[in-house]
C-alpha cells in the first residue's frame, strides 16, 4: 500500500497491488514530469512504504520504460519525420577536439498511472542521506571516513567541506589505494560522484611532511587535461589538506607568454602533462622523490590521439616504482587496453556503459529546423539559463565567439571560454563563472570534463558531440564527451537538465546512437508551446536537489 499525504491533510491511502503497478505509476509520473514535483517540495511529503529508489521498483520501472520505448514511434512532426535530405553542413573552423588543441594542453576532442497518483501537488523530499543509504546509488556507502583509516587532520579538512559520508567510489577505492605496499588502481565511477576526493585523500595520506626538505620535494604528481581542472584540483587539496602542517601545493599549467618559469618546491604538483614535462626537462621540478602519479580523466589523458604521448613521456621521467592511479567516468575499450599497460597489475573498479548515466540528470533534446533556429532557441531559453548557472557546449572556438558576440549585442550577459585564449584570461572567466558573476558560459570540449560548479543546473549541447579523425568530422557520436558534458550538472546527487539541439538527420541519428549506447531515455521537448517548455524545465532546475546549497543531512 502506498500512502500519500498532502500538506495539512491526513494521508490518503492508495492501494497498489504489487510492485509492477507501483512501477507503472512511478514511470508515468516521471514521464509526465511530475517527478520533479515528486522530488521537489519537502513541505509536501509523499510517504512511500518503500523508497523511490527501491531496487525492485527501479528494475520494474526500467522494464516499463524499455517496453514503452521499443513500442514508441518517433513523435509526429519531429525531425525524424521531417528530414529526408542528408546533412550538407560542413565545419569551417578548427574544433577544440583536434589534436592541434590537445597538444596545447587543452582537453581532447573531447501519465498517468493510478488516477490517485496523478495529483501534481504531491512531493517527496529526497535528501543526500537517502541517496547515500540506497545500495543502488553511486553515492551509497556503509562505511564512514573514520572507518577508512584517514588521519584525523585530513578528516577535519573533510568536515569543513561538509563531507559526512564517503560515496561508493570513495569507500571502495580508498582501502585499495591506501594499502601497503602501494598498488596501482584503475578507478571508474559516474560523473560527480567524488573521484577527486578519492585520489586526493590517498595522496594526502602518503605525504611525508616531517622536514622542510620533504615539504619542498614533490612526492605526488597529479596530471589533468586542462588548466581549469588542474586549478580546481589544487583548490580541493588546499581545503582538504588545510590542517596538514607543511603541505605545499604547486600548480604546473601553461604560463602566459612572457611569464617566468617557477620552481616546483612543493610537496604536491598538480598540472597539465606538457607543462610538467617542460618543468622536469628544465630541472625546475625534481621528480626523484615522487611516490604517486595520478591521471585524472585518465582515458582522455592516455588517448593516443590526444594527450597520450605527453603522459607517456612524463611517466618516463619519473621513478619507476611510483603508485599509478587512473580515474575517469569513462574508459572506452581501446584506451582501457592501454591503461592496463600504463598501470600494470592494477586493482580495478569499473562500470558497464549502461551504468554510466546519472539518474539526477534529465536528458532532453530539441528539434531545430536549421542552424539559425538553434540560435533562436538558445535565446528563447535565456531566462532558464540564468535560473541557476548553465554551460553551452559548441563544436568550435569560432562558433563560441560568434554566439557570445550575437547574444551580447542583443543585450544578454554571457561569457565564453575556449582553448584559444591566454591562460590568465581563461582563469578570469572560469573564476567569474564559479563565483556566479557570469551565469551563462559558452565553451567547447575544453570544459567538458571534470569541471565541478554545483550551481550548474542546465547544460546545452548546441552541437551533438562528435568524433574527429584527422581533423575531420566523422558523423559518429562521441559517447564519452556526451557523458562528460552532461555530467557538468547533477553533481553529487543534485538534479539538472541537459538539452541537446539537433538540426539535421545526422545529428538526430547520432543522438539515437547515444541513447542506445547508454540505454537511457532522451526525451523530445515540444517547442510548439514555449510556456510549457519553460514551466517544465524550471520545475526541475528549481528543485531543491538542484540548488547549490543542497543541504546534506545524516
Ligand atoms: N563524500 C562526499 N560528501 C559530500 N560531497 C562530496 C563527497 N565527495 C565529493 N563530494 C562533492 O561532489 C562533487 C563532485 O565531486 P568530484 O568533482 O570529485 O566528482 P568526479 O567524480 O570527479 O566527477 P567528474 O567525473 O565529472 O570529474 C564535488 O562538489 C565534491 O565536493
Amino acid at each position: 500500500m502506498i500512502t500519500m499525504a498532502k500538506a495539512g491533510r491526513s494521508p490518503v491511502p492508495v492501494t497498489i497491488p504489487n510492485i509492477h503497478v507501483a512501477a507503472y505509476c512511478y514511470v508515468k509520473l516521471f514521464q509526465s514530469h511530475n517527478i520533479s514535483e515528486l522530488l521537489n517540495t519537502p513541505r509536501r511529503p509523499l510517504h512511500l512504504p518503500f523508497s523511490l529508489q527501491h531496487p525492485l521498483l527501479l528494475r520494474a520501472s526500467h522494464q516499463f520504460i524499455m517496453s514503452e520505448n521499443t513500442e514508441a514511434s518517433p513523435a509526429s512532426g519531429s525531425l525524424a519525420d521531417r528530414i529526408t535530405k542528408p546533412d550538407e553542413s560542413k565545419p569551417t573552423d578548427v574544433s577544440d577536439n583536434t589534436a592541434t588543441d590537445t597538444s596545447k594542453d587543452g582537453a581532447s576532442g573531447p501519465g498517468q498511472g493510478s488516477a490517485e497518483l496523478e495529483e501534481p501537488d504531491y512531493s517527496v523530499a529526497v535528501k543526500l542521506s537517502d541517496l547515500q543509504a540506497d545500495p543502488n546509488n553511486p553515492l551509497y556507502s556503509v562505511k564512514s571516513f573514520e572507518d577508512l583509516g584517514l588521519d584525523e587532520r585530513i578528516r577535519r579538512g573533510l568536515s569543513t567541506m561538509n563531507f559526512r559520508k564517503p560515496s561508493k567510489v570513495q569507500e571502495r577505492a580508498l582501502p585499495l589505494l591506501m594499502s601497503n605496499p602501494a598498488k596501482n588502481l584503475i578507478g571508474q565511477s559516474q560523473s560527480g560522484t567524488g573521484k577527486t576526493a578519492a585520489f586526493v585523500l590517498n595522496v594526502l595520506s602518503r605525504l611525508d611532511l616531517s622536514t622542510p626538505e620533504m615539504q619542498n620535494s614533490p612526492q605526488a604528481l597529479i596530471l589533468a587535461p586542462t588548466r581549469e581542472l588542474a586549478r580546481q584540483i589544487v583548490g580541493v587539496i588546499q581545503v582538504m589538506g588545510q590542517f596538514l602542517d607543511g603541505l605545499i601545493i604547486g600548480t604546473a599549467v601553461p604560463a602566459d607568454s612572457n611569464a617566468r618559469v617557477s620552481k616546483m618546491e612543493c610537496s604536491v604538483v598538480v598540472g597539465t602533462p606538457g607543462t610538467v614535462q617542460d618543468l622536469i626537462k628544465k630541472r625546475a621540478m625534481v621528480p626523484t622523490r615522487l611516490k604517486v602519479l595520478v591521471l585524472d580523466e585518465a582515458d582522455n589523458m592516455l588517448d593516443q590521439q590526444g594527450l597520450g604521448d605527453q603522459c607517456i613521456r612524463a611517466k618516463a621521467m619519473i621513478p619507476r616504482d611510483v603508485q599509478i592511479v587512473l580515474f575517469s567516468a569513462t574508459f572506452p575499450t581501446h584506451v582501457y587496453r592501454y591503461a592496463v599497460k600504463f598501470a600494470p597489475e592494477a586493482n580495478e573498479i569499473t562500470l558497464q556503459h549502461e551504468e554510466l548515466t546519472v539518474d539526477g540528470i534529465k536528458q532532453l533534446y530539441m528539434d531545430c529546423g536549421s542552424e539559425e533556429e538553434k540560435y533562436q532557441n538558445l535565446v528563447q531559453l535565456y531566462g532558464l539559463l540564468t535560473v541557476g548557472s548553465s554551460i553551452i557546449f559548441v563544436r568550435t572556438r569560432a562558433s563560441a565567439q560568434e554566439i557570445e558576440k550575437r547574444m551580447v549585442a542583443e543585450g544578454h550577459t554571457v561569457a565564453s571560454l575556449t582553448g584559444g585564449v591566454e591562460g590568465s584570461q581563461r582563469d578570469a572567466v572560469i573564476d567569474s563563472f564559479r563565483n556566479g558573476d557570469a551565469k551563462v558560459l559558452i565553451t567547447t570540449n575544453v570544459l567538458a570534463r571534470g569541471i565541478d560548479v554545483s550551481t550548474v543546473s542546465l547544460v546545452v549541447n548546441y552541437d551533438v558531440p562528435e568524433e574527429y579523425s584527422g581533423g575531420q568530422r566523422t558523423n559518429t557520436p562521441d559517447f564519452q564527451t556526451y557523458l562528460h558534458r552532461i555530467g557538468r550538472t547533477g553533481r553529487f546527487g543534485r538534479i539538472g537538465v541537459a538539452i541537446t539541439f539537433v538540426s539535421n538527420r545526422t545529428e538526430w541519428e547520432m543522438l539515437h546512437k547515444i541513447q542506445d549506447h547508454f540505454q537511457c531515455t532522451i526525451d523530445r521537448i515540444d517547442t510548439s508551446d514555449w510556456d510549457e517548455v519553460e514551466e517544465m524545465i524550471k520545475k526541475t532546475i528549481k528543485n531543491t536537489r538542484a540548488q547549490a546549497d543542497f543541504v546534506q543531512t545524516n
